[in-house]
């Protein structure tokens, strides 16, 4: 199984050690395609792409998001980047997409990506740091059974 995880990078990256946590995890159910998101090398001015540049980066990350399987993303601390690739994700129509919540946080999280939740494809999920992998268990436990 592939997996794609999304998280903050140029939104900030306040939360790294638990993209750390949830990319452990992800690992013992596939190959996650985007490692570097829970890496603590990468800062908030992103990767260093060569020559490339952004361009680079935007469209590994698509042709990433086409082979994958199922899409996790942390959005708690708000990206402009992984709302697109959510966006992508939908628009594909193909994909199995959880998106995991921490209401600890004080924060809101955007109509766009709560009113997504369909139940079945677009999952939003309310948690709690020390629940992250039980939380990641069930999930992946409910895919292998559909
Ligand atoms: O250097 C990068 N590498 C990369 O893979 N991304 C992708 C993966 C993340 O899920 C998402 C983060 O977007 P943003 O940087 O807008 O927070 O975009 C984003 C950047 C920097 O924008």
């Amino acid at each position: 199984m592939k997996v794609y995880f999304c998280g903050s990078i140029r939104g900030g990256r306040d939360d790294v050690h638990i993209y750390r946590r949830i990319v452990q995890k992800l690992q013992s159910y596939g190959s996650v395609l985007t490692e570097h998101v829970g890496s603590t090398e990468i800062s908030e001015r992103g990767e260093d792409a060569a020559s490339g540049g952004d361009r680079i980066i935007h469209d590994r990350d698509v042709d990433w998001l086409q082979q994958s399987d199922v899409v996790v993303a942390e959005v708690t601390n708000p990206s402009l980047g992984v709302g697109y690739e959510l966006g992508r994700a939908v628009a594909m129509e193909t994909k199995n997409i959880l998106c995991l919540f921490r209401p600890s946080s004080g924060r809101r999280l955007s109509a766009m990506i709560r009113g997504a939740d369909d139940g079945d494809q677009f999952v939003v999920k309310d948690y709690r740091e020390e629940e992250v992998e039980n939380i990641l268990e069930e999930f992946f436990i409910h895919l292998k059974r559909t």
